[in-house]
């Protein structure tokens, strides 16, 4: 019972949240329990794009996330790609890329600006961010310690095998040294290139949608989420009015053939993640902010969820 000619009155913040506001927050915030009580202790691993993360300010939120994720029990682990990086450098150095088939071929000096954009450039941008909220993040190549095998593999176009140069497949995952991370209560950032499993001292571009897939199957995590700069899976593609919210393994297949270009590294690395043993992986829209907590945390997600 205060007194509103009290001396208090004034002088102190005034709590300014309207009763439907509360109910709507409290409505959102109870919402995440069963999803708080499913992921704790689980691993979720985030493949993280190359266009996604254009806008700084989507690179920040995106890193609040992880460290959001980490801090209510839930073990992220990051795989990001540089496909636009890697452009722009090869630009600023006035390297000229040689296209098949719509695909860039990775030459040997390609492939040195690729190593080093995403190792020391992507990667540092993302581990930064997360470990300006506390020394929680480390960069891990998936050449280290084993992490990735890669192949090499070309570009089927038109019926036809292309050669791409250094562009490979990830063959082999060993996860040791990223559960050696996770366990030390660490978020690692991984880079998508690869030894080439078959020419020993050289290193492959690989595709980080596929490398994502592998490595959540090798580590038995209980989601893969890949952010992208689409909703996710529409089908009704081209008209984008019905957004698909949730589609199982067969169906996926059955429909993948059929997809939008784009989207179907996006789509197939979804089907050999839950193929694979992960429990569900899903393809979200990386431009809304906080769109993982949205996927994760609601009843609904946010983007197209694919389960066994
Ligand atoms: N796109 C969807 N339908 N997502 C449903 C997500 C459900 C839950 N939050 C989860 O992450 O498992």
């Amino acid at each position: 019972m205060h007194d509103v000619t009290s001396p208090l009155t004034g002088s102190l913040p005034v709590q300014t949240t309207t009763p439907e506001e509360a109910a709507i927050k409290a409505a959102t915030l109870i919402e995440s329990l069963p999803w708080l009580q499913r992921f704790a202790g689980q691993i979720v691993v985030v493949k993280y794009g190359g266009n996604a993360m254009d806008d700084p300010e989507s690179l920040r939120t995106f890193a609040e996330d992880m460290v959001y994720l980490r801090h209510v029990g839930i073990k992220p682990v990051v795989v990001h790609g540089g496909g636009p990086q890697i452009t722009a450098m090869l630009d600023r150095l006035g390297i000229v890329s040689e296209f098949r088939g719509g695909y860039r071929v990775t030459t040997p000096e390609t492939m040195e600006i690729v190593r080093m954009v995403l190792t020391g450039q992507v990667s540092r941008d993302i581990v930064g961010l997360i470990n300006e909220h506390g020394p929680l993040a480390a960069a891990v190549s998936g050449e280290d310690a084993g992490l990735f095998t890669g192949r090499r593999r070309g570009a089927l176009v038109d019926g036809v095998e292309v050669d791409l140069g250094l562009v490979g497949d990830v063959v082999a995952v060993d996860p040791a040294g990223v559960l050696a991370q996770v366990e030390a209560g660490r978020i690692p950032v991984v880079s998508s290139i690869a030894p080439d499993g078959d020419e020993p001292g050289q290193s492959l571009n690989i595709n980080a949608d596929a490398a994502a897939a592998a490595l959540a199957v090798s580590l038995g995590a209980a989601k893969l989420v890949i952010l992208t700069n689409v909703a996710g899976l529409y089908s009704d593609w081209p008209n984008r009015e019905s957004l698909v919210s949730h589609i199982r393994s067969a169906e996926l297949a059955a429909l993948l053939p059929a997809l939008d270009t784009g989207m179907i590294p996006k789509m197939a690395a979804c089907l050999a993640a839950v193929q694979g043993g992960v429990d569900k992986a899903a393809v979200i829209d990386g431009r809304i902010p906080h769109s993982i907590l949205l996927e994760i945390f609601t009843g609904s997600g946010i983007g197209t969820e694919v389960v066994a």
